[in-house]
This record gives structure tokens, C-alpha cells and sequence, in this order.
């Protein structure tokens, strides 16, 4: 089967196939093609170029994008989409006057999740979280990393890791799976830490590595959660099963995780509210990507992220969602992006590098998405007809999508 679209208004995003990330004031550069072409073979991009270099050739369909501009699809890296219900009372709580922590101190928060998917069916759980995957593509999501860590013992665990690998089969669109295991400890834990975090690393790494459940291994590390060094015993264990590290730090307190992640060469470290001088400094030339979530932060009332001093330092920088219950109920890429340049001064160029490219590279998929170029999957953006890409984060409430690609197909 091919595919063209032609007479593509901008085609943003073109790379060179063997770039992985980009990084500091690279981030200000989005290479385009206007006026363009480009074609697909079955699921993968074969091609592209300017209109007036088209050879005439015979395609099975061909889509007109007049005044319209293609990117790639959103790159989600970071996202708790498995989890029941919701937490709309403690939302409520907030605006009351309670903080996010203080609501978690009182067994709310991520421990009232937990107590809620314990009690809900793998069957219904799928079907809530396929609902919000349906939104996430239609948002123009191309690729997510889905995280457990509403279970917190074994069973609950391997119920939301089932979840995402059954969602991968029904969905077009790439996924991962990170095991959460350590994002809070259980109320039957809290006087026995240690024995919780025995209890991840000799029976639910193991477990969950046999049942090849999982790709990645992340902990919430934070006062009141786990320590650096709990942290990195399970980071340690992961790492003897071949679970890569991907962390939660900095979101309230910077307490040495961006440096312990670093040091266990995590892909990333997301959160990053809070940014030392020193936090800083550990991540520049590392391979770990900086992951900001400023859809928490609009929702929270907490800092963003400080990008601007990071890639002014020359620092990489991807964005996520962190789509879950309690800090961030939204899977929305577009309202990310927007966020990050009108909340964090990023330039629409940044914060389209950041939920693209350096997406794909924080969930190991940067060799197939994430950008336009050839050998990559052709999961695609086509927008309405806008002016110009700026115009994307400039209209923040406005749907721009006008057809969705997925592996080649319209969806
Ligand atoms: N901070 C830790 N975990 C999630 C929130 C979990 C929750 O509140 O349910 C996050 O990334 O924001
Ligand atoms: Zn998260």
C-alpha cells in the first residue's frame, strides 16, 4: 500500500534518521519543508521532498493537504493512564485549602487510587483506560509510555502491566511499560519501609520480569516517599533484571535523586519542579533526558519546570503529560506544548522538539518516531488549514487536528 500527501503547506520536523535527541540551543532549530510531499510504504516513510521535485508515480491513495501542515504524531513519555475512577473530591479538597501533600499525608492521593484499583476488575480497568487512550489519539498522541504503580502488591501490580499490554494490542499507537512498584508505600507498610522495598526487589522485579511485563523500572523518590538510597537499591535490582531506570524526583524537594539517577545512567528524570544549581550541572553531557510535566504544575499550583535555565545550559528537554488522577487529568499533548511556551518560555520550536523527538528518545523509541524521516513510522499529524506551526501553541483551547495517521493508515 502507497500512501501520498501532497501539496503539504509545511512538513515539520524533517531529520536525518540517525539523530536521537536534541539538545540546548539546538532546541530553538525545527527543520521544515514548505510546499512538500510525502510518502508512505504500508506503516513506514519512505520519502518526502518539495512539491516541484515530485516524480509522477501511481500511489493506492493520496491525501490533499492544502494549506494544512503534517507533523509528527506527540510523543508521551510520561503517564499514569491505568487507574480507576478518579480523584475529583480531592481536586475539590485543593481548592478548599488543602495542599496535594497534605491530602496524601491523610492516606489520600496515590494511596486512594491504589485502594480503588485493588478493587476494580482487569476487564473494567481496561475499558476506562481504553477510553482515555481513544482521547490521547485523537489529541494527536503517536507513542506513550504507560506506568503501573496503583497496585502496590503483586497482584494489583501485574493487573495494571496486563492492562497496558492488552491495550498495546487493541491501539495503533506505540507503547511501554514502566513498573511503578515504589510509588508510595502501602498503609500496611508505613512503619516497615524497608520490608517494602524488600518486597519490590525479591518479589515483584522478579515476577514481573518473568512475565516480561515490563521495559522500564521507575520510583517516586521524594520526602515522605522513597529515599535516594531506597531508591537506588531498586534501581540497582531493576537493573540485574534488565529494567532500564526512568525516575520521579524533584517534583517538591530536591534531595540528591537527579544525581543518583544520573550516576544509574536512568534514560530519564522527570518532574524537575525544583532545580538546583547542582541538579543542573550532573545532567549536562549525560545521556539522561529531562522530562517537564507542566500540565502538573498548571494543575497543582507548583512550579514549572525552569527550562529556560536548563537548555540555556545546555541541556536537552522532553514533555509529557504525567496524565493521572491526581496531579495531572489530562492526556492533552497540544495543551502541553502550549504550556510549556506561554508558562516556561520555551519558543514553539523548543516545546515541538521537546514532545517529539525528545519524547521518543525518553521511552527508547527515538530510531522509530518522533520525527519525519525516512525508515521512521508514519504516525502523523495533519492539522487544519493553520498559518504557521506557532499558531499551535498560540491557540491552546482550539482543536487544530484534521486527520490522524497511524502506521500508514488514516484513523
Ligand atoms: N508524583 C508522583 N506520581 C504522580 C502522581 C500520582 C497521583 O497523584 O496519583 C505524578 O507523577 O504526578
Ligand atoms: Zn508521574
Amino acid at each position: 500500500m502507497r500512501t501520498i500527501i501532497k501539496n503539504i503547506k509545511e512538513l515539520v520536523q524533517i531529520r536525518d534518521n540517525h539523530i536521537d535527541r536534541i539538545i540546548g540551543k539546538d532546541m530553538k532549530v525545527l527543520p521544515t519543508i514548505k510546499n512538500a510531499y510525502l510518502i508512505i510504504k504500508n506503516d513506514i516513510i519512505t520519502d518526502f521532498g518539495l512539491m516541484k521535485d515530485l516524480n509522477h508515480l501511481d500511489f493506492d491513495k493520496e491525501i490533499d493537504a492544502t494549506g494544512k501542515l503534517v507533523l509528527p504524531s506527540w510523543c508521551d513519555s510520561h503517564t499514569h493512564i491505568v487507574y480507576a475512577g478518579n480523584r475529583e473530591s480531592e481536586f475539590v479538597d485543593r481548592i478548599n485549602g488543602l495542599t496535594y501533600e497534605e491530602i496524601a499525608l491523610k492516606g489520600g492521593g496515590i494511596l486512594n487510587s491504589a485502594k480503588n484499583l485493588q478493587d476494580t476488575s482487569e476487564d473494567e480497568l481496561f475499558v476506562q483506560a481504553s477510553v482515555r487512550i481513544e482521547e490521547i489519539i485523537q489529541s494527536g498522541t503517536g507513542a506513550v509510555e504507560i506506568k503501573s504503580g496503583y497496585g502496590l502488591e503483586i497482584g494489583a501490580e501485574i493487573k495494571m502491566l496486563r492492562v497496558i499490554n492488552r491495550l498495546a494490542h487493541k491501539f495503533p499507537i506505540a507503547f511501554k511499560s514502566t513498573f511503578l512498584g515504589a510509588h508510595a508505600f502501602p498503609e500496611s507498610f508505613k512503619n516497615k519501609k524497608e520490608e517494602y522495598v524488600k518486597k519490590i526487589c525479591e518479589e515483584m522485579i522478579p515476577q514481573i520480569v518473568q512475565h516480561d511485563l515490563a521495559e522500564f523500572i521507575d520510583v517516586f523518590c521524594e520526602k515522605n516517599y522513597f529515599t535516594v538510597e531506597q531508591m537506588e537499591t531498586i534501581l540497582e535490582t531493576g537493573k540485574k533484571y534488565g529494567l532500564i531506570p526512568k525516575i520521579h524526583v524533584n517534583q517538591f524537594n530536591s534531595i540528591g535523586g537527579v544525581e543518583s539517577g544520573v550516576k544509574h545512567n536512568a534514560l530519564s528524570v522527570d518532574h524537575l519542579e525544583i532545580m538546583t544549581a547542582e541538579d543542573i550541572a550532573v545532567l549536562k553531557d549525560s545521556k539522561t533526558m529531562p522530562v517537564a510535566l507542566p500540565a502538573c504544575s498548571f494543575f497543582l499550583g507548583i512550579p514549572y519546570t525552569p527550562a529556560r535555565k536548563m537548555i540555556d545550559q545546555g541541556l536537552p528537554l522532553a514533555l509529557a503529560t504525567d496524565f493521572n488522577p491526581g496531579s495531572s487529568p489530562t492526556g492533552n499533548m497540544h495543551f502541553v506544548v502550549a504550556s510549556a511556551c506561554i508558562k516556561m518560555n520555551m519558543t514553539p520550536e523548543e516545546a515541538i522538539n521537546a514532545a517529539t523527538m525528545n519524547g521518543a528518545y525518553a521511552m527508547n523509541l527515538s530510531h522509530s518516531h518522533g520525527s519525519i524521516s525516512i525508515g521512521k513510522k508514519a504516525n502523523l499529524i495533519i492539522t487544519k488549514p493553520i498559518p504557521s506551526y506557532h499558531f499551535i501553541p498560540y491557540a491552546f483551547g482550539s482543536n487544530l487536528i484534521d486527520q490522524i495517521i497511524l502506521n500508514g493508515n488514516v484513523y
